[in-house]
């Protein structure tokens, strides 16, 4: 708990206001040397962005010389090259100054958050220090602010007052810590600011939490607490599990990781080396103002659906939501094969089907130029034999790709002298003349022989270039066919229901993930060395398959997992401390860490509490401090009845919120309220191509308000047809300040345990228990 020192010394006492007077003489100092610098900063950029647009037109002019003239074009390549570094130059450079201005425009608004004394042992005075998004330093290089990510910073999060130590690059330090000072600036003021004994305290934090909701997500960095703080300092696990309730700052404490990351290796790691993978368009737009808040670039996000369609171009990936609103439909037919294929000894028997498969089992297939057949399979799958048996199916691949190239060399050089290509080069036209040979000095060539050597071999690499690329890209083993001959041996059935959805082109999200293990392990590629760390958001709705496949394809990051298992809509319940071991054993990683968070800092208390009691194991949730009103629970007696009653319910919530979102199971009932709403109140329907949030009333099925959240929400329909568990949790759990729950007909029967003394019911009713 919180322990607040007494409050007459911290907010009405004499001794106190001095103290304020002098803090606050201090921000003015600190934002006074923050604006000088700022402003010599500001023309630093100004004349760095002169520069930038300066190189960039040379470049332009250059790039358009008439390159027809052919004296002109040698020269003008090498100048274009030289022009191009020093474009690439201008604006790194303006990059960086344009970052820093953002960052001392932030302090200068707000130079620091905390401040701590310490002694250290060899030391007879205290030295106080202030802690702020950004370090900031004098002339004279004394730090005026520590950034929040140096290792001292850490006791501010960490420490109690007394003895406490921190980690440095050289090992761990001890001090004492005297005094721990919390201050919320804003405009240069200070608004509040007291002291504390232990970690950062409640009294700001409900300042903060009771805010409208924002199109944006804002960094915790003032008000980190001690368990987020294990989650972002923590440098040596291979695998990180962060298991935390709904809204106990997971997605927060995950950003602020990449953020202390980011500093921390500074020299080793950027930020495209780290990829995180949220779970829609819309989460990602909503997470990406973190980072620049903080100073820093952003790391690459995507979502599975974008990952798998770009590895399976040309055909129609099924993607979560598909999955999900099928299953909703027709769930027998596509959990059929499900199970078996999302679990990892589906990935293990592909591992073994590749190192196992005989060369006769190998599906080569032609390799064509429109219809013309340029390497047959035959030829294919012999050179393939030919290659020593001891080398891995991989390795083979490699050399059969290689051993193809050269026969497709000789094969280009045989085909210069064919009639096509003579009658080409006699009608050239002088555009194609000069485009062929752009990158050859004409002058060297040593007479027409040669031009006309060189010119047929241009035009026969240009021709054949799909079958260099079909080589290239392994086109000559046909992976589904392959996979197809895998499913045959290994679940039995499987490969026709795969097959007719291959017919139309489509594939289902579950044979995704296998599938490119089997191309993968066979081909040897779709691996990714250069990725440190890889981030993945709302975990529980992945299977081990893909988790397996995931770590595979990069394996050199060290993982970072988050999720809640309560709000598994696509899969079943798992208990945390059991998915770590399972997680453990099928990635095989040798030090990992599960940290719970149980604190729910979202919703008011109100909420919190309702949506704990929902859950049969909900007592481990921690509600947050935070006045609000019940959730309530309106009982329509039809659609009509329904419609009504959330257009009452809508106007009394808009009056105080800013953000309603009425969040629906699927996208169909989304569709039908919109439909009926739009006209009476101005709402904005959410699909799965949306990337904003606008204010006001949003309809939205569940699976894209995922790790999101609004001032209010409206749950529909929470009536006994549907009593998923973890949608209606998921649901509730998205309210920050007001919660309604509409159910038409009879309420669900997840809701007839919750005491009835934690929500309010618009009539009076009487809930049948259950027995
Ligand atoms: N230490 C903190 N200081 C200030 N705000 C916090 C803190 N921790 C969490 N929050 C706020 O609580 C809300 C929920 O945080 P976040 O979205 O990170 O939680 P989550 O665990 O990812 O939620 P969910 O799983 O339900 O999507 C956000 O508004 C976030 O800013």
């Amino acid at each position: 708990m919180l322990v607040l020192l007494p409050t007459k010394l911290l907010s009405g006492g004499s001794s106190m206001d001095k103290e304020r007077q002098q803090e606050q003489q201090r921000v003015d100092g600190i934002v006074a040397k923050i604006k000088k610098y700022l402003k010599k900063k500001e023309q630093e950029y100004s004349k760095a962005h002169l520069e930038t647009s300066s190189v960039e037109k040379n470049y332009v002019q250059n790039a358009k010389i008439n390159t027809f003239e052919i004296d002109d074009r040698i020269e003008t390549n090498a100048e274009v090259q030289q022009q191009k570094q020093l474009v690439a130059k201008s604006i790194e450079t303006e990059t960086i100054l344009k970052r820093q201005v953002k960052t001392l425009k932030a302090l200068q608004e707000s130079p620091y958050f905390g401040r701590v004394d310490i002694l250290d042992e060899d030391e007879a005075t205290p030295e106080t220090l202030y802690i702020g998004i950004s370090s900031f330093v004098d002339e004279s290089q004394n730090f005026l602010v520590y950034d929040w990510r140096a290792p001292i910073s850490s006791i501010y999060y960490n420490g109690t007052l007394g003895k406490v130590s921190y980690e440095t690059p050289i090992g761990k330090q001890k001090t004492e810590l005297l005094k721990k000072r919390q201050f919320l600036i804003q405009n240069a003021q200070i608004i509040n600011m007291f002291d504390t004994n232990e970690t950062v305290g409640d009294s700001i934090l409900q300042e903060i939490l009771g805010n409208a909701s924002d199109e944006y997500m804002k960094n915790i960095v003032a008000t980190i607490q001690q368990e987020q703080n294990a989650i972002i300092r923590d440098t040596s696990s291979e695998m990180l599990l962060v298991q935390g309730v709904a809204g106990s700052g997971k997605t927060s404490a995950i950003l602020q990781r990449i953020a202390f990351l980011l500093y921390h290796s500074r020299r080793e790691l950027n930020a495209d080396q780290i990829v995180l993978f949220s779970p829609n368009l819309l989460f990602s737009h909503y997470i990406s103002e973190v980072l620049p808040s903080l100073g820093e670039r952003n790391m690459r996000q995507v979502t599975l659906a974008e990952f798998f369609s770009q590895r399976f171009e040309g055909l129609n990936v099924e993607t979560l939501f598909d999955n999900y609103e099928k299953q909703l439909t027709s769930p027998t037919a596509i959990n059929k094969y499900k199970k078996a294929k999302e679990a990892p000894a589906f990935m293990h028997a592909i591992k073994e089907y590749v190192l196992n498969v005989s060369i006769n089992d190998l599906q080569f297939t032609d390799i064509m130029l429109n219809d013309r057949v340029i390497f047959t399979k035959e030829a294919i799958k012999e050179t393939y034999a030919s290659l020593p048996e001891a080398l891995s199916p991989s390795q083979r691949f490699l050399e059969t790709k290689n051993l193809l190239i050269k026969k497709l060399k000789v094969l280009l050089t045989e085909e210069t002298h064919s009639n096509w290509v003579v009658d080409k080069i006699a009608t050239l036209s002088d555009e194609e003349y000069f485009a062929l040979t752009s990158d050859y000095r004409h002058s060297h060539f040593k007479g027409l022989d040669e031009e006309e050597d060189y010119l047929a071999l241009k035009l026969v690499k240009r021709r054949f270039q799909s079958v260099y690329d079909a080589i290239y890209n392994n086109y000559f083993i046909d992976i589904y066919r392959q996979y197809s001959d895998f499913l045959k041996e290994n679940l039995k059935d499987a490969e026709h229901l795969f097959e007719t959805e291959l017919e139309f082109h489509r594939l289902s999200l579950t044979d995704c993930a296998p599938l490119l293990y089997l191309r993968d392990l066979l081909t040897g590629g779709g691996q990714n060395q250069r990725i440190q760390h890889l981030f993945i958001d709302e975990i529980q709705d992945y299977s081990l398959a893909q988790i397996i496949y995931l770590k595979f394809a990069f394996p050199k990051a060290k993982l970072t997992l988050l999720g809640d298992s309560e709000q598994a809509l696509f899969s079943d319940f798992q208990e945390s401390v059991e998915f770590l071991d399972t997680l453990k054993t099928a990635l095989n990683v040798a030090k990992s860490r599960i940290i719970q968070l149980n604190k729910s800092y979202r919703s008011t208390s109100n909420i919190t509490n309702f949506i704990k009691s929902l859950l049969p194991d909900g007592d481990k949730i921690q509600a947050f401090t935070r006045p609000g009103t019940k959730p309530k629970i309106l009982l329509a007696q039809d659609y009509a009845d329904a419609l009504r009653k959330i257009v009452k319910e809508l106007s009394q919530l808009l009056r105080t919120n800013s953000t309603v979102a009425i969040i629906t199971n699927n996208m169909e009932e989304s569709r039908m309220l919109y439909h009926k709403l739009h006209s009476s109140c101005s709402a904005t329907l959410i699909d799965n191509t949306a990337r904003a949030l606008p204010k006001g009333v949003l309809i939205l099925p569940i699976y894209l308000a995922k790790g999101l959240e609004f001032d209010a929400v409206i749950a529909y329909n929470a009536s006994s047809r549907n009593s998923q568990l973890g949608t209606l949790y998921t649901i509730c759990s998205r309210a920050m300040h007001e919660l309604v729950l509409v159910s038409i007909g009879e309420i669900s029967p997840l809701i007839r345990n919750v005491p009835a003394n934690l929500f309010a019911v618009e009539h009076q009713i009487t809930l049948p228990r259950k027995s």
